[in-house]
């Protein structure tokens, strides 16, 4: 049984005899792709790989997303087969659909040591509701595939943060247990949540903004940090919050990403929580691909792009973090697929390694952090970016409070 700091615990795997036994594992195999398809980033996929090498002796069915509907990425999981297979040296099966009756004959005909990946769970219109867990086990994937399995694994702590039928409903109706990436993140976590040195630094980036100022908001609720720098997407809500004429461009961004209701949180937030939510003091414009760096109060004049923070801030920023006791970060600063726009998340993924304990979160932080060869230099990487801030931010996590509850339900003795 886990150690978990968070009074009741889950099981995991060494728990419970897995020979032998019909084993349905939740992955998160979701990685960047390219527009042909092409998986660009293998490290999602080698995270499950101690799991899944326990499991050679139970008949093993994978269930994991990729994408959201209506994103570019939101694609079939044939090419994670193909890549498993390399990576895993064992063949893993692909099956074009989740609970067909062509998917549970073939779940069915597994032999031993055999693995087969169904198809991106979110093809299912049921997956993506969040709901709670009693909900989800009365959906179509968990009726029609339960009875198929005597165990659950629920391996992909970074999508954990999801209350979705992959992730909470089976816990309902079968044992379940955590696998081996789920208690490893839950442990490397558990030393930040319980680490009270101060100053203690949240730097949050990236795309996903609303998980973000969802954490923020619990974070600060609970004292959890002496300052959040904003950057990414994320900065440029907090300064439309503070009334910065951030241009026509990024204004339809921020809409075209259904994030205005954000700003008023975040204005909220910032009333609320004064002098610990950092904005950014100038930022850098994509201009026909180069970058022009301008003052917040000048966006306005160009109508351009935001895509990276400007050299200020970097430095501004990186002050901050030199002091850090804590650090945790989320979210690239900029686009920086662009070598151009990747100067902020370079320079403050440095900044990040020097604090005494330094957690960094998100499928796009760590190929940025990889890219440096920062990998070794922090205490703990996570491979979800909104669940690790979400847990640092001391909010339960639907998919780990089904664990627990599971514990009771089938393992009270
Ligand atoms: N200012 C910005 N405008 C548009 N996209 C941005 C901006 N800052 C960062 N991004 C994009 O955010 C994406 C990563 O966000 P996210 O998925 O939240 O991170 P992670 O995968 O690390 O959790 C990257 O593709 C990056 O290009
Ligand atoms: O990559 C993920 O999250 P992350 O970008 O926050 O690290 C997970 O697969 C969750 O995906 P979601 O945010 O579409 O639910």
């Amino acid at each position: 049984m886990s150690q978990e700091t968070t009074g009741m615990n889950y099981l995991t795997m060494s728990d419970v005899v897995l020979d032998d036994k019909r084993v349905l594992v939740r992955v998160d195999f979701n990685s960047p792709m390219d527009d042909n398809g092409n998986i660009l980033d293998d490290k999602k996929i080698k995270s499950h790989l101690p799991t899944l090498q326990s499991l050679e002796h139970s008949k093993v069915v994978l269930l994991s997303h990729q994408g959201r509907p209506g994103d570019e990425d939101y694609t079939p999981l044939e090419a994670h087969a193909k890549l498993a297979t390399e990576l895993l040296g064992r063949e893993v099966t692909y099956e074009d659909d989740i609970f067909s009756s062509c998917a549970r004959n073939a779940i069915k005909s597994l032999d031993q040591g055999e693995v087969l990946l169904l198809e991106n769970t979110r093809f299912n219109a049921e997956e993506i509701m969040n709901r709670p867990p009693d909900k989800q086990a009365k959906s179509q994937m968990v009726k029609k595939l339960y009875p198929l399995f005597d165990l659950f694994i629920n391996d992909a702590f970074s999508v954990s943060h999801r209350s979705q039928c992959s992730v909470v409903g089976f816990t309902e109706v079968l044992p379940s247990v955590a696998g081996m990436l789920m208690d490893k993140e839950i442990t490397g976590l558990d030393k930040a949540l319980k680490c009270h040195e101060h100053p203690a630094i949240f730097v949050l980036g990236g795309a996903k903004a609303n998980d973000s100022i969802k954490a923020i908001s619990t974070i600060l609720k609970r004292d959890g940090a002496d300052k959040i720098l904003t950057t990414g997407v994320v900065a440029t809500i907090f300064m439309m919050a503070m009334n910065i004429d951030v241009s026509e461009v990024n204004r339809k961004f921020i809409e075209n990403k259904k994030y205005i209701d954000q700003i008023s949180i975040a204005s909220r937030l910032l009333k609320e929580y004064s002098g610990k939510i950092i904005v950014p003091q100038d930022v850098a414009l994509n201009n026909g691909g180069e970058r022009q760096e301008v003052e917040v109060d000048k966006i306005k004049k160009g109508n351009l792009p935001i895509a990276d923070i400007g050299r200020e801030t970097i430095e501004n920023y990186s002050k901050y973090l030199k002091e850090a006791k804590l650090c945790v970060f989320h979210g690239p600063t900029g686009i920086f697929e662009l070598d151009k726009f990747r100067l902020g998340t370079d320079e403050l993924l440095k900044a990040a390694t020097q604090a005494s304990y330094s957690v960094a979160g998100g499928g796009h932080t760590l190929d940025a952090i990889d890219q440096l060869g920062l990998g070794s230099k922090f205490s703990h990487i996570s491979m979800g970016g909104g669940a690790s801030i979400t847990y640092l931010s001391g909010e339960p996590l639907p998919g780990i409070t089904a664990l627990k509850n599971n514990t009771f339900r089938y393992h009270k003795g």
